[in-house]
Parts: structure tokens; C-alpha cells; sequence
């Protein structure tokens, strides 16, 4: 999968909804986490859009518990061939853990993204932007997903967003929560190559989600002619 334009996920759990994000989506972004047999489920999969498989820690605001068994989970993940991009946290490669799935993901021709997440609040636009080029240096996209308290938050990171994107460099930003929702479909327009959207809002994999029929739509509708 490449990222040189925008790619919008229908984030599930259930790779058996494809189907219905075939409409609206570019890829799916598989949460193994959430998923009850995730390496059955990849297996089984004959859907038609490409998986960015995601097996996110708890520690990071997913659902996975043992760290070795998730990256484990996710090595062999990206060896199957509707695999086309990985998710690592930033973190997991910088104290080595993650390392070996990025590696597998060279041989197996997947992209890496490299996620930092902050539920709690944003951080300034130099914290915002250590984390970005700390997410460059590690993978092909890296991902910053913050919480905005308030419009400035979301300023900063749509600031640094288009820089980013001027300068060449893959980012995807988000601003999560209420304050930031509006950021899920005009970051794209400044240079932010993923969203993330369930198919029904009930199942949101993070907070300000809007459904992907909805950001598929509004992005479309706000990009420029
Ligand atoms: O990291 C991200 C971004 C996300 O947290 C969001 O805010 O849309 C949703 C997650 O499913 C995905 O893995």
C-alpha cells in the first residue's frame, strides 16, 4: 500500500463487514486487538480491499495485553498477502521490540506505519513534531493521533501537518475527541494521508470518529477541484 495520497481505513474488528466499506474505503485497518481470532480471520479474508493490520497494546489505548504475543501476532500478520501496511507504535520500535515486525514487513514488501497516540491531550507543536520525525525515521507514515482540548490544538497539529506534507514526508495526523473531530476530514486537505472511520459509529475505534460513509464524504466534498 503507499501513502502518497490520501488512504482512508474503515477501521474494524470484523473483517467480514468488508464488503459494505468497499463503497467508501481504500483499505481496511484490521484490529486484531478487537478481534477475537485475528490470524484466522487474515487468513480467511478474500475480501477485496487491502488490510493495514493494527494490533494495538493496551498501554497505547487498544485491547492487547501481552506484548511479545501481539508482535508476534502482528510479524506473521504481515507475511499474508492482503497485508499490504502495518501499524507499530513508536514506541515498541524504540525500545526494540518492534523491530523485528518492521523487518518482516521489508521482506514481505508492507508499509510501516508508525503510530504515537495521546488520549489525554496534544502536547505543544515541538512535542507533536518529535514525534513525527521520530516516526519518520522508523517507518514509510508516521502517525500522530492527539487529543485536542481546544481549536488551537487542532491548529498546531494541521500546521505542522502541511509542513510535513510540503517537506515530502508521509504523516497522518488526527485530533481525536470532540474539539479535534473536524480534524478527521480537513487534515486530509493539508496533507494527512490516513483516516480512520468504522462502518457504523457505534463501533468507533477511537473518539471523534465520524462513520466512513460520512468521511469518505466529507472529504471528498471539502477537497479542492
Ligand atoms: O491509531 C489509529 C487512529 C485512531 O486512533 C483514530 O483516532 O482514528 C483509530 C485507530 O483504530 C487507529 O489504529
Amino acid at each position: 500500500m503507499d501513502f502518497d495520497s490520501f488512504v482512508l481505513c474503515a477501521s474494524t474488528a470484523d473483517l467480514a463487514a468488508e464488503p459494505s466499506a468497499r463503497e467508501h474505503a481504500d483499505a481496511v485497518e484490521f484490529r486484531m486487538d478487537l478481534a477475537s481470532d485475528p490470524l484466522a480471520a487474515l487468513d480467511g479474508y478474500d475480501g477485496e480491499l487491502p488490510v493495514l493490520a493494527t494490533n494495538r497494546a493496551r498501554w497505547e489505548g487498544g485491547e492487547a495485553d501481552d506484548d511479545t504475543e501481539r508482535l508476534d501476532a502482528l510479524a506473521t500478520a504481515v507475511t499474508m498477502d492482503a497485508v499490504e501496511a502495518v501499524d507499530v507504535e513508536l514506541a515498541s520500535l524504540q525500545d526494540g521490540n518492534g523491530q523485528r515486525v518492521v523487518e518482516r514487513a521489508r521482506e514481505a514488501g508492507a508499509s510501516v506505519v508508525v503510530s504515537t497516540h495521546d488520549f489525554e491531550g496534544a502536547g505543544d507543536a515541538e512535542t507533536m513534531a518529535t514525534a513525527l520525525d521520530a516516526g519518520l525515521e522508523h517507518g514509510d507514515v508516521a502517525k500522530l493521533a492527539v487529543t485536542a482540548t481546544g481549536r488551537k490544538d487542532v491548529l498546531s497539529l494541521l500546521a505542522l501537518t502541511d509542513e510535513y506534507d510540503r517537506a515530502d514526508d508521509a504523516v497522518a495526523t488526527i485530533a481525536m475527541g470532540e474539539a479535534g473531530r473536524h480534524s478527521r476530514v480537513v487534515a486530509p486537505l493539508y496533507g494527512s494521508r490516513i483516516g480512520y472511520a468504522p462502518l457504523d459509529p457505534a463501533d468507533a475505534t477511537a473518539p471523534g470518529q465520524y462513520d466512513v460513509a460520512t468521511t469518505a464524504r466529507l472529504v471528498d466534498e471539502l477537497s479542492p477541484r
